[in-house]
């Protein structure tokens, strides 16, 4: 009702003026949706009172009327409420109203309900004839389960017997006045659809309040959404052949809602099962809506509600028919997806499974029919695994452990951002041709002072600024043999060689060592004759000697560049230089110093203080302090860079030689350092080249019958145990070259240990298991490692030059061999005559050819060149006198003692002596 209370219009009552008052008394306007409205005549019939006086008289307060429901059975016409005594004319006619308002739209509603079951009839009737079958066995399961039918509607002539009667006058539309007698018929009860609620009340259930809740709503919004299948069964027509397909949605419609009491299928009877979902819809809502009227919610209704267990397997069952039905057949097999499958240098076949996304049991199938019965956990090799992914369509792509290395940055810098650099020159030639002196004239310092036994023993590196500012970088290495490794080190590293040869000496080994080295380097190299200020010196003779090494310096017709210089007296030093740069500018020296660096180390040690520090010379880019890198099998963080002159400084360009602080150990002499994007990935690539380290040294078992034999014989030599530590790493391993050199196949040194740093409780301990010395150089023991090897009898060893301690230890390994034993023959006999001699066995008649044959001498006795005995002679005569000695020419007697009796003539006996003398290696 549109109107409010204000504006009905209220009988007996004197109405007040107004614009809005149209309607006359006893005439009501009734309004609805769609702008319709209808004017109702009121007549108002005054009920005959029977009761007692009292009770008529008593007024009861009028409940309101949507709340107090009809107790009508009949859920199309709830019966009419009686007239409260003490009712007011205005009360009255609003109840009248009311209940005119329920009547009307009660007839609404059963004529809605008699088309629509008309309706579905016609649906039902176009549908296939296995849907028909299935709807007419749930419908008799419906029947037998489902309460009598309701009796039918009143029609709406039954209204007179209610004391007040409503005359509908049809003013624009009247549906109701039209549709009420057009269906005298009242709705088939058998099938009460789920959509129309038919209340079906049991005596033990409430008074339905669905007609009340209906009332109450307004009339304009439930009728589309509950009424708009009524549509439907006009799609069936332009339909030529309803296959069985719709049969297929309302079967399954019906499993749902026989849980709701309702065996019959949607109707409207939908053609295609994309209508039959929309149609299940409004079934659940009208059986929920069924619930919130009063309907008991129990467990199973509530189960039934879940969309999950609506849909039973049977249901999937025959969508997936439907489905076949629909495709012609099984759906195709999905296209295989190709994929390029990782694999390590072992994997296990569950991991080999999840990278194919493969199932692991069809591996392991595979791998069964190929011979090989493996389970999903165990782990098969990179070939398998090939043959695995092969077979299943794949594309293998071998991956192996050193993939976690570094891979060398090969990327070529462009020409933009390439920068001069200075260049890098190697100090090179024989000992004490004067290398230190002439670097340290070109810097104005003095290095030579600092150096124990006046030799340079590591490699230094330093960068001089000229005149002009231009710098020149210098590494220097020192010139005795044992540090080949270094000074071939050195020659990779640099540009340019200036090769030192003394004028007085000449040639010497280590200088044409020197050579080859820059020449299998492929360096250019300038000749610095020095000591040009000695009386005895000669450069000429020096060039001459070098053409014998294929050396031709320019004043002999060559392109090698060569200077005469004094690094005591500081001459041709500019000369020097100025050939240095000539030299360096022919091969424009340039690097990109906008990248992450890379650089070599030229010497590495463990500093008491700062830790392990390596001298590293940067060869691309710019090492900055705090840069992550990667430095042979060590990683780090830079935490100080420091240069040649012991400054500190925040970055290191292209060819500086500095001291980087902050590695996490002693990296080799030579070991790259690159500086990578995180720790994570410093630490990883540190650990896996530990890793190969390490397995290197535990991996070096004989290979081959061969090896192994001469393994065994070298077994037999003796082993002279060593642990060496050094203050640098240059000079360990020189020192483990040359100890390696004296080796012979009498007695071999084993290094149970080297490292660099001060000696060690771990040092002494490792060298007191076998009872060696420690060869310490230019480092001492801590005081722990003092006492332990006093309690443990460890000698300790010092040194600072290397000659000396090479000397000793050579001389502690021969000692270890004990003295030589040389043996000289003193005479020889030819035994002639073998006879008896008593007690004493056999005696033997000789004749001495040659030398002496002295009774306390020893005495062996060969025959065909074979000793068949050796030992003492127990009597020796002549003519039956004892004698101490028979010379060359006599004949003489001898027995033999532990009763030799196998002697025969022909054989001889020697004499001998041997002579332990000191042995030397
Ligand atoms: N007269 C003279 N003596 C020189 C000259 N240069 C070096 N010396 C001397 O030669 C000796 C060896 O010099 P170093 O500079 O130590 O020689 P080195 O080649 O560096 O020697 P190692 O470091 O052992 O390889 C020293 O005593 C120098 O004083 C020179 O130009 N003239």
């Amino acid at each position: 009702m549109s109107e409010t209370d204000n504006d009905k219009p209220k009988l007996g009552m004197r109405q007040p003026l107004g614009l809005k008052r149209t309607v006359e008394t006893g005439k009501v306007k009734q309004s609805f949706s769609h702008g319709r409205s209808n004017t109702v005549v009121v007549e108002v019939k005054r009920r005959r009172v029977l009761g007692p006086q009292g009770a008529t008289a008593e007024p009861t307060p009028a409940p309101a009327p949507a709340a107090a429901p009809a107790p009508a059975p009949q859920p199309s016409a709830p019966a009419p409420r009686p007239a409260p005594a003490g009712e007011t004319a205005q009360e009255r006619q609003t109840r009248l109203l009311r209940e005119a308002e329920e009547q009307r739209m009660h007839a609404l509603e059963d004529a809605r309900r008699r088309e629509e079951t008309e309706k579905q009839r016609a649906a039902e009737a176009a549908a296939e004839q296995a849907a028909r079958r299935a709807e007419e066995k749930a419908r008799a399961e419906a029947e037998a389960a489902a309460p009598p039918p309701p009796p039918p509607p009143a029609p709406p002539e039954a209204a007179p017997a209610e004391p007040v009667a409503v005359k509908s006058a049809p003013v624009e539309a009247a549906p109701v006045a039209k549709a009420a007698p057009a269906t005298p018929e009242p709705a088939p009860a058998p099938a009460p659809v789920a959509q129309t609620p038919a209340p079906a009340p049991t005596p033990a259930a409430p008074p339905p309040p669905p007609p009340v809740l209906e009332l109450g709503r307004d009339p304009s919004m439930p009728a589309p959404r509950r009424f708009s299948p009524v549509a439907r069964p006009e799609i069936p027509k332009p339909q030529p052949k309803p296959e069985p397909k719709p049969a297929a949605a309302p079967a399954a419609a019906s499993g749902t809602a026989s849980g709701a009491g309702a065996p019959r299928p949607l109707p409207g009877g939908s053609a295609t099962p994309r209508n039959a979902a929309p149609a299940a819809r409004p079934q659940q809502r009208d059986r929920k809506s069924e619930e919130r009227r009063g309907g008991k919610l129990t467990v199973n209704r509530a189960l039934n509600e879940d969309g999950a267990r609506a849909r039973s397997l049977a249901a999937l069952k025959r969508a997936r028919e439907k489905e076949k039905r629909h495709y012609g057949g099984p759906r195709e097999p999905q296209v295989k997806q190709v994929r390029d499958v990782q694999v390590p240098e072992a994997i296990t076949v569950q991991e080999l499974a999840n990278r194919m996304a493969e199932k692991g049991s069809d591996l392991v199938k595979t791998l069964f029919k190929m011979g090989s019965p493996v389970t999903m956990t165990q782990t098969i090799d990179q070939d398998t695994a090939e043959l695995l992914v092969t077979e299943f369509g794949h594309n293998i792509v071998r991956v192996s452990d050193s993939d976690i290395d570094l891979a060398l940055d090969t990327t070529e810098d462009t020409e933009d951002q390439l920068q001069p650099r200075p260049p890098v020159v190697t100090i090179m030639g024989h000992v004490d041709h004067g290398k230190t002196s002439l670097l340290d004239a070109l810097r104005g310092t003095d290095v030579v002072r600092g150096e124990a036994g006046g030799i340079t023993q590591h490699i230094g590196a330093y960068q001089v600024t000229l005149k002009d500012k231009s710098k020149i970088t210098f590494l220097d290495t020192p010139g005795h043999e044992a540090f080949t490794a270094m000074r071939a080190r050195g020659a990779d590293v640099t540009d340019i060689v200036v090769l030192v040869v003394a004028a007085d000496d000449g040639l010497m080994p280590q200088t044409i060592e020197a050579i080859n080295h820059t020449r299998a380097a492929g360096k250019p190299m300038i000749v610095a004759i020095n000591k040009i200020d000695k009386p005895d010196a000669n450069a000429q003779r020096v060039r001459e000697r070098l053409l014998s090494e294929d050396v031709q310096v320019e004043s002999m017709g060559g392109e090698t560049q060569d200077v005469e210089v004094s690094a005591l007296k500081k001459t041709g030093l500019d000369e020097l230089i100025e050939k240095i740069q000539l030299q360096a500018e022919l091969m424009e020296l340039r690097a990109n110093p906008d990248r992450d660096a890379e650089g070599i180390v030229v010497e590495a040690k463990l500093d008491k203080g700062r830790g392990p520090v390596a001298t590293v010379l940067v060869t691309r880019g710019t090492l900055k302090v705090g840069d992550v890198f990667v430095v042979g099998a060590e990683s780090g963080k830079v935490r100080a860079i420091v240069d040649d002159k012991g400054r500190p400084l925040k970055s290191a360009s292209p060819s500086m030689p500095v001291e980087v602080l902050g590695i996490s150990g002693t990296p080799s002499a030579g070991d790259q350092l690159q500086v990578v994007e995180n720790e994570a990935r410093a630490r990883e690539v540190a650990e896996y080249r530990q890793g190969v380290l390490t397995h290197k040294r535990t991996t070096a078992a004989p290979a081959s019958l061969e090896s192994m034999f001469s393994a065994l014989a070298a077994n037999k030599a003796i082993e002279y145990p060593l642990v060496v530590k050094a203050d640098t790493q240059g000079t360990v391993e020189a020192i483990v070259a040359a100890i390696n050199k004296i080796s012979t196949d009498d007695i071999k040194a084993r290094i149970l240990h080297s490292g660099v740093g001060g000696i060690t409780e771990s040092d002494v301990n490792v060298a007191a298991a076998s009872g060696a010395p420690i060869i310490g150089f230019n480092v001492r023991p801590n005081a722990n490692a003092r006492q332990i090897a006093e309690r443990h009898k460890v000698a300790l060893k010092y040194y600072d030059v290397i000659y000396d301690l090479i000397d000793e230890i050579r001389a502690g390994m021969a000692g270890e061999l004990g003295p030589e034993a040389f043996e000289t023959v003193v005479g020889r006999a030819e035994i002639r005559e073998v006879f008896s001699a008593g007690k004493h066995g056999k005696a033997a008649g000789l004749l001495v050819v040659e030398g002496v044959i002295r009774k306390a001498l020893k005495a062996r006795i060969t025959r065909n060149d074979v000793i068949i005995y050796q030992g003492e002679i127990a009597s020796l005569r002549r003519f039956k006198d004892d004698v101490a000695e028979v010379r060359a020419g006599l004949e003489c007697g001898v027995t033999f003692s532990q009763n030799f009796t196998d002697i025969r003539g022909g054989d001889y006996l020697e004499t001998y002596e041997v002579e332990l003398r000191e042995r030397t290696l």
